[in-house]
């Protein structure tokens, strides 16, 4: 068993924050994100696509072989360009064609001259998964037909032409089968991984959707409601903090169900009085809170005056008896740099002055100037 000691692991951890920094970027903390992944994948591959052009470059520059170094120096070039236009454009997908198409012509190229001693046809094996990586499946298959189809041209014709590398024909059709077979299952494993992320990404898009959602009123609970509050906007927004007055009168008389049943209603009214002109949140039991954009103190009460009356006029049948209720509100202001814990905490101040003051109203919290003050 090998073991390290705390210095040797210190100098491996910190090279392998460097290595990802090369690689990663600034995107290391995305990397559930696909596009993010795609453009990390391509940035590696032209990263090996450098180091191995680049260095059999230099060998074939020290050997003499002037083509074909010259070839290989400017495709490592080409993908050093490519790694500084992801970085800089974060364009993966543009970055990819300026991977593939140059590997494509060097592969052939590579085969038509039969590259080393006649190794040249080794690497095109390489060609299938970063093909279908790259291009994706559709345009991937499409793009290796051609490419097999080039290649079998050359590998059975090459000798014809002038340069071309005399493959013997029993040879030339085992690269043939072997190129195929590696063609075959690259797109099956493509085609299977491509499906598995497809469904990864839908379950994972709707526990994410789960996770922000009110099972009961279908509204952003609290915890999809901060990330809003949370998002930073250059004005002044409102928030309206509310709570239906005597609710557990409702449960107590008619029953949790029928409580269930009003507080669904009451969340559609709510979602249709703010419209656009907010974010409507369940904020727990029997409280509801609301995110005006508007920055007006003015229109804030508006809605808040709009909404009591809407809740009033509201009218659930159960049974033979009509479920009413009222709604009390709490308004405070939310200004960019204010923590969003204290403006809830003034709007609910707010809110139980409302309860205190007869319910069925709203009140705009006081002292919020105050505290900002450094006295
Ligand atoms: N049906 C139902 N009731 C709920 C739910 N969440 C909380 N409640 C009830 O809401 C009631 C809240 O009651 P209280 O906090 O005493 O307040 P209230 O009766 O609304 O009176 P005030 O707020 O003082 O006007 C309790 O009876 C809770 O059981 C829910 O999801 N469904």
């Amino acid at each position: 068993m090998i073991h390290f000691n705390r210095k040797e692991s210190n100098i491996f951890n910190s090279f392998k924050k460097k290595v990802r920094r090369l690689v990663y970027g600034e995107a290391n903390s995305d990397l559930l994100n696909n596009n993010v992944r795609r453009m990390l994948i391509t940035s590696l591959f032209c990263l090996v696509g450098i180091f191995f052009t680049g260095l059999l470059g230099i060998v074939a520059l020290i050997k003499g072989d002037w083509l074909l170094s010259f070839i290989l120096l400017f495709i490592s070039c080409l993908y050093f360009f490519a790694v500084l236009f992801i970085r800089w454009a974060t364009n993966y997908q543009l970055a990819g064609k300026l991977f593939i198409y140059p590997l494509y012509a060097l592969m052939l190229y590579l085969v038509y001259t039969g590259g080393v001693s006649g190794t040249g046809h080794v690497w095109i094996f390489c060609v299938p998964a970063v093909s279908l990586f790259l291009q994706g499946l559709r345009r991937g298959v499409k793009e290796l037909c051609v490419f097999s189809l080039l290649l079998g041209v050359i590998l059975f014709f090459a000798d014809d032409f002038r340069g071309g590398h005399d493959y013997d024909d029993v040879i030339a059709s085992r690269i043939m089968y072997s190129f195929l077979v590696v063609v075959a299952l690259s797109t099956i494993y493509e085609y299977s991984m491509s499906h598995y992320n497809k469904m990864l990404r839908e379950s994972s898009y709707l526990l994410e959707k789960k996770a922000i959602t009110d099972e009961l009123t279908k509204l952003l609970n609290r915890y999809g409601m901060y990330e809003k509050l949370e998002t930073s906007v250059s004005g002044r927004r409102h928030i309206l903090l509310m709570d239906i007055d005597h609710f557990k009168q409702i449960n107590d008389i008619y029953g949790h169900d029928a409580g269930d049943v009003y507080l669904e209603k009451v969340a559609q009214v709510l979602t249709s009085t703010i419209g656009p002109e907010g974010v409507v949140a369940r904020w727990g039991g029997e409280e509801f809170l609301v995110l005006l954009s508007t920055s007006s103190i003015d229109e804030a009460k508006h809605w808040a005056r709009r909404v009591c009356s809407d809740v009033c006029k509201l009218n659930v049948p159960h049974k033979r008896d009509l479920l009413q209720a009222s709604i009390s509100i709490g308004i405070s202001k939310l200004e960019p740099d204010d923590m969003v814990h204290d403006s809830i905490s003034y709007a609910d101040a707010a809110l139980y002055k409302a309860k205190r003051e007869g319910r069925n109203r709203y009140v705009v919290a006081t002292g919020q100037d105050e505290s900002r003050r450094p006295w």
